[in-house]
């Protein structure tokens, strides 16, 4: 007679458990699980994707029933076990009956922690743990308007992600006075709001709930300060409570969670518990993966197979929010005996930190680059010794060169039962295995043979370089991927598709190309904005609801809610009248701060929005797309003019090219420089597209950026005239903006294409001709945007704060 094994929670930890025991150990149990849930066993951590409507129940099930047909495992789904009788081994069901067991496993989760507020029964106020709490999300969109989340931790701001996408107005509660407060610090959490911010979320921060408002719904809440906001939804994401209530009854040891030793022992020997509920050395965890290293340790241990005992687990995070990059891991707070180094670049929104102790990397947080975060992890949980290598450490070996190479030795230096995707728990040797072994030969055939990179998706870069390196480059299938979880186009077939079927606006695209989402998300609505503007200049009605807040305001919006001004100053030269207006207007609207930017140019910051149309009239002078994806500066040295090495006038043909290429919308920001000689004290050659004069010419350089990846630029060509740099540079600007991703700075175009291929195709003279042909045609379409909202009375108007809710309802991307 086979021992009887019992799971209570049919969730992610109890079944990883079972799936590696009904492997070690095929028949050695007759195993039940009880879940009260009615389903399978699901991937918890994708019900942000369904809620955001990127998935449904069928694609998250992680074992349906066939497998536990299979396995024969008798599963009892909308089962609640109500105690444990550990002395006779016996369980407890709703019904009063009674079931035996000799081992049991307790994988009973959290639940979500309730704020004990008067009005949390109101109907509308919610949780999000469950499949059952998504589909009450999503029927409460289709019928109500705004939704308040409570809780700016990962919960808390994935729940408000989805419920923007799903045509809410959402307003994110916290308590902290910045977010995520338990994974960031505070530069990379304010980076974080900014960003989310602009995707359209409105946080209302140290801000405390004393009651919600309503009688049979909730309509609103009120604040320990008094102060209060409507709301049609409620959302609490406070926090989880580990799920010991059967535990306590049973009388088995509980402190925080279910205590249990190295071998997921209870205080009953032949009871064992797992995953959120229980608690090791202290610690109880909220994320999979370190429930995954208990699962496979306690199914080793059942299966009588020789194991490493559990230690407890090093984790990091990731927040699932598309177009937020944010990676945190072990302390990254600073301690008395820590140290940490850093790099903030608020340009690029990238900031990164790295916290060392005794001479090794202890936590580390990196916002809006996270390449370098299997690396970081790596030495954390490796706890190497890297004294002396700090800053290596921190700027990585990949600054300069690229990463592709970088990533090949991360890869290659990981051990075989490293985590390379941690949303399910899949090892470098389980890929290796399933490309050697199982004849995987792209990203999508590793997802459905493995799953790794089928959640969040974090993991796909590491992924493919470990396919690459365990396959060859060449002999991987790339398949494309859709812009983003919308779709499942290219940019390639999207642009195809608006050109062949003549589609003249983004909800046409949408709706021909069969969009998931039928409003599309912060992600492809600029993109499909962008790729109708360029495909047909002059035609196409440019959609303001589809940009981005800077570029719907003409000015970039600062961490205190208040606008810069930066208007164009032609090659960094100003004149004494000029400079006498902009201090003038600054003393007329108290401008905070005047600074002389990096682009040779004056920043008005700290302006008032409703501010912003009277100072654009007053100043007089163009805009300067400090904001845009756009030309912003054209940076000049003083060159043949005045310095003594120059050879050619830079400032000159500075002002030219910046004249001419003013107002040009790329598909990310172009900056270019001309330096008078090769000293170039213009730095043209860390620009997207910079020039240097040289004997009797001009040699022409491309795709470089400053930044955090600083990248020098190439040579495309030398030309001797400025007339063929303008024709250069208006055929590199055309195709650059024909060919490059929405979002993609000429270094990554060049770097994804090669600077041959491009040169090759801009050497051709008649093809540089019609490229400048359809850029003078797009320049000709093109009007200063701060003049024409002073022009427009109903535009100006959309400044003023009075009318501040009715431009949010425009469910505009911000
Ligand atoms: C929306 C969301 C997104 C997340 N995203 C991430 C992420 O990106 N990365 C990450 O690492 N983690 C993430 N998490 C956390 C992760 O999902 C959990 O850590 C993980 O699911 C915990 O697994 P578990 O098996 O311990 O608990 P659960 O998955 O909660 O499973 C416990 C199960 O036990 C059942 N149960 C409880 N009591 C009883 C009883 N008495 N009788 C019968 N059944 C019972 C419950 O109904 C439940 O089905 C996310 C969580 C949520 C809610
Ligand atoms: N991407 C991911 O890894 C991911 C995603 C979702 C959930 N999860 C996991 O799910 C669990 C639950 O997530 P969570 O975000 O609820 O937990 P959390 O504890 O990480 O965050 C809760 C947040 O709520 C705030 N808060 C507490 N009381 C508040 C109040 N009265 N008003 C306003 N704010 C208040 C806290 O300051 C805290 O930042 C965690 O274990 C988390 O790790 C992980
Ligand atoms: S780049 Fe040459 S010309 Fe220009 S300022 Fe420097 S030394 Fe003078
Ligand atoms: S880490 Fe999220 S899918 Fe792999």
């Amino acid at each position: 007679m086979r021992e009887q094994l019992v799971l209570i929670g049919n969730g992610m930890a109890g079944m990883r458990c079972l799936e590696h025991l009904v492997k070690l150990a095929p028949h050695k149990y007759e195993i039940t699980v009880y879940g009260k849930e009615p389903h399978p066993n699901y991937n918890r951590i994708m019900l942000s994707s369904v809620l955001a409507g990127e998935a449904e129940l069928k694609d998250i099930v992680i074992q349906d029933r066939n497998w536990y047909d299979s396995n024969e495992i008798r599963l009892h789904t909308s089962t609640e076990v109500v105690a444990v009788h550990p002395l006779e081994k016996q369980l407890e069901l709703q019904d009063g009956s009674r079931k035996d067991f000799d081992k049991l496993i307790m994988a009973t989760g959290s639940d979500p922690f309730i704020l004990p507020l008067p009005g949390v029964e109101l109907e509308g106020v919610l949780t999000f743990r469950d499949i059952s709490d998504c589909e009450a999300m999503v029927a409460a969109a289709k019928q109500y308007k705004k939704a308040t989340v409570i809780g700016g931790g990962l919960l808390g701001l994935e729940a408000a992600r989805g419920l923007l996408q799903l045509g809410m107005e959402v307003q994110v509660v916290h308590l902290h006075h910045y977010l995520m407060e338990r994974q960031l610090d505070e530069p990379a959490a304010k980076l974080l709001q900014k960003e989310l911010e602009e995707q359209g979320m409105d946080f209302l921060l140290q801000k405390q709930t004393k009651r919600m408002i309503g009688t049979d719904r909730v309509e609103g809440l009120e604040f320990v300060d008094g102060s209060r906001i409507s709301t049609d939804l409620v959302v609490m994401a406070v926090g989880i409570r580990p799920n010991t209530g059967l535990a306590i009854s049973a009388g088995i040891e509980v402190n925080r969670g279910i205590v249990v030793n190295d071998w997921l022992q209870t205080s009953q020997p032949h009871m064992y518990a797992l995953g959120e509920c229980a608690e090791h050395r202290g610690a109880t965890y909220g994320l999979v993966a370190p429930l995954y290293e208990q699962g496979e340790v306690l199914a080793k241990r059942l299966a009588g197979v020789d194991t490493k005992p559990y230690e407890g687990s090093v984790v990091s995070t990731k927040l699932k929010v598309s177009g937020i990059h944010v990676f945190s891991a072990g302390r990254f707070a600073d301690q008395p005996d820590s140290k940490s180094l850093r790099i903030q670049d608020d340009m690029a929104g990238i900031y990164k930190k790295v916290v060392f102790e005794n001479g090794k990397v202890v936590g580390a947080v990196l916002y809006g680059d996270t390449s370098d975060s299997t690396r970081l992890f790596s030495l954390i949980r490796k706890r190497e010794e890297v004294a002396g290598r700090e800053r290596e450490i921190l700027f990585g070996e990949s600054v300069n060169s690229g990463n592709a190479g970088d990533m090949q030795d991360q890869v290659a230096m990981m051990e075989l039962d490293e985590i390379v995707c941690g949303c399910n728990g899949v090892s470098k040797g389980r890929i290796l295995q399933a490309v050697q072994e199982e004849g995987c030969k792209s990203v999508g055939d590793i997802k459905s043979c493995t799953k790794a990179s089928a959640s969040c998706g974090g993991c796909q870069p590491l992924v493919e370089q470990l396919m690459a390196m365990a396959l060859g480059q060449d002999q991987m299938e790339t398949v494309p991927e859709g812009i983003c979880g919308c779709t499942v186009h290219t940019r390639e077939e999207i642009v195809d598709a608006i050109r062949a079927m003549e589609l003249m606006s983004t909800r046409e695209v949408m709706h021909v190309m069969g969009w998931k989402e039928p409003e599309g998300c912060s992600k492809c609505r600029p993109a499909l904005n962008y790729y109708l503007g360029m495909i047909w200049p002059g035609i196409y009605q440019d959609e303001g609801e589809s940009r981005f807040v800077n570029e719907r305001n003409h000015a970039n919006i600062q961490k205190d809610g208040t606008y810069s001004v930066v208007p164009r100053i032609y090659g960094g030269v100003t004149s004494p009248s000029e400079l006498k207006r902009i201090a003038e207007i600054a003393e007329k609207y108290a401008v905070p701060m005047v600074k002389i930017t990096g682009g040779q140019r004056i920043d008005l910051l700290g302006v008032q929005k409703e501010n912003l149309p009277a100072m654009w009239s007053d100043l007089d002078m163009p805009s300067g797309y400090a904001y845009g994806k756009a030309l912003r500066t054209v940076k000049t040295c003083v060159g043949s003019t005045f310095c003594r090495f120059g050879t050619q006038d830079a400032i000159q043909m500075g002002i030219e090219l910046e004249k001419k290429y003013e107002r040009l919308y790329t598909p990310a920001k172009v900056k270019m420089a001309v330096s008078g000689c090769p000293r170039n004290c213009a730095e043209a050659t860390i620009k997207d597209f910079g020039i240097v004069a040289i004997d009797g010419g001009w040699e022409i350089y491309v795709a470089g950026n400053g930044g955090v990846k600083v990248r020098v630029s190439e040579l495309l060509t030398k030309v001797k005239s400025g007339e063929e740099v303008m024709e250069w540079c208006g055929a590199f600007l055309q195709y650059y903006r024909e060919q490059a991703r929405y979002g993609e700075r000429t270094a990554h175009w060049i770097e994804r294409v090669g600077l041959d291929a491009i040169r090759e195709v801009l050497s051709d003279q008649a093809t540089r001709t019609v490229l400048v042909e359809r850029i003078e045609h797009t320049l000709s379409h093109t009007v200063d945007p701060w003049k024409e909202m002073i022009e427009s009375k109903e535009k100006a108007q959309t400044f003023m704060p009075q009318v501040h809710s009715v431009a949010k309802t425009e469910e505009g991307i911000r």
